[in-house]
């Protein structure tokens, strides 16, 4: 286990280009972590600076308390876990998860048990002798895992590891790395551009953009209470909305004016006069037949997707020439007019409207 701190890390490339903009995140011994964003945010350009295979411009790295910034990578207390195709085709299992510690010049002996134990902890005993290609997309996912573990790392850094896989075993892998990382107390680093992967895995998330930070925080926090309206639609699915202030109600309610309808919104958030972008998340509203007196508007119902166990539907509410998206168990007739009503502390607030 060990405690990683990155202290205001910068990186810009020799064309200039400023991939890293001062991030900072203290990870816990033994939290699992993850950094989420789209693609080409400075995810991986990140994890390799972890690493040690990327020099930063700025800013510092320690590891249990030691800085780290120049230190080798192979020095550094690190593991790398790739996708699976990252595994050498011409070596067998055992001499996959063996080259990292023979290389480290680790004793036989301990060599003999790191790869026994590395063995055991992922399940692949009986296929150590083969090669990677007579192994399953699963198989040599978890081959990947135990090369990393073999090493003995304090934190293993995992790159986008499971998108090789299809999405019923990408399940299963997550089960078995979240099982795996609890029992033996590794730090994880995580990078994925997969929102689902990265709410089920995380202690905590790290939502980037354009090399930024937008937010850190449990999933919970970050799909609940999103700070921006970037994390807001880059996980899930919100309707955002702009609403402008008109009235402190007290206690953390705020009277706010959109073009769909005035509602009443909780947040611990103090605002100030304007506007600010709003959401609420589909599976938040409430479906009646007729608008009840707070927080309620009238709209048609426009398109569906049946999902199985849930309906998507867009809905145009009534005077606005946007549209909005519920969740609810069963389809509704197209065309129908229904009323919505969105509690108010379901809504989130998030930046002011510039
Ligand atoms: N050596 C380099 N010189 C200049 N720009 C680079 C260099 N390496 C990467 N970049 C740019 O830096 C940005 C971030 O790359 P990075 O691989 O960290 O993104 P990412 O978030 O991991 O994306 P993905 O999910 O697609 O892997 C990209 O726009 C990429 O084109």
């Amino acid at each position: 286990m060990a405690h990683l701190q990155l202290d205001r890390v910068s990186k810009t490339f020799a064309n200039g280009f400023r991939v890293l903009d001062d991030i900072s995140i203290d990870v816990a011994p033994g939290e699992f972590l993850t950094l989420l964003g789209p693609s080409g945010c400075g995810k991986t350009t990140l994890l390799k600076a972890i690493a040690g295979f990327h020099a930063i411009s700025s800013g510092a790295l320690r590891i249990n308390g030691e800085d780290v910034t120049r230190v080798e990578p192979e020095r550094r207390d690190t593991a790398m876990c790739f996708q699976s195709y990252a595994l050498f085709p011409h070596m067998t299992v055992s001499e996959n998860i063996l080259f990292g510690p023979r290389q480290n010049r680790v004793s036989k002996a301990d060599c003999a048990d790191r790869l026994a134990t590395a063995l055991r902890q992922v399940d692949l005993g009986a296929h150590a002798e083969k090669l990677p290609s007579a192994l399953s997309g699963g198989q040599q996912q978890r081959v990947a895992l135990a090369r990393a573990m073999a090493m003995r790392p304090g934190i293993i850094l995992f790159d986008e590891p499971l998108s090789n896989l299809d999405a019923k075993l990408r399940e299963q892998v997550r089960f078995e790395i979240r099982a795996l990382q609890a029992e033996l107390g590794f730090t994880a680093i995580y990078v994925t551009h997969d929102q689902a992967e990265a709410l089920a895995m995380s202690d905590r998330i790290v939502v980037m953009n354009k090399g930024r930070i937008e937010q850190i925080g449990t999933p919970e926090d970050i799909y609940d209470r999103p700070a921006s309206r970037f994390v807001a639609d880059f996980i899930g699915a919100a309707n955002i909305l702009k609403a402008e202030v008109q009235e402190d109600l007290g206690s953390g309610l705020w009277r706010m004016r959109t073009d769909v309808a005035a509602f009443e919104i909780r947040t611990d958030k103090k605002l100030s006069r304007g506007s600010y972008y709003i959401c609420w998340r589909p599976e938040d509203a409430e479906v009646q037949e007729a608008a009840s007196a707070n927080n309620s508007f009238l709209a048609k119902v426009t398109a569906q997707a049946f999902q199985g166990n849930l309906t998507d539907v867009i809905l145009t509410p009534t005077g606005s020439t946007g549209t909005c998206r519920i969740q609810v168990r069963r389809p509704l007739p197209l065309g129908t007019q229904v009323a919505i009503t969105i509690p108010p502390e379901r809504f989130s607030v998030l930046e002011a409207v510039q």
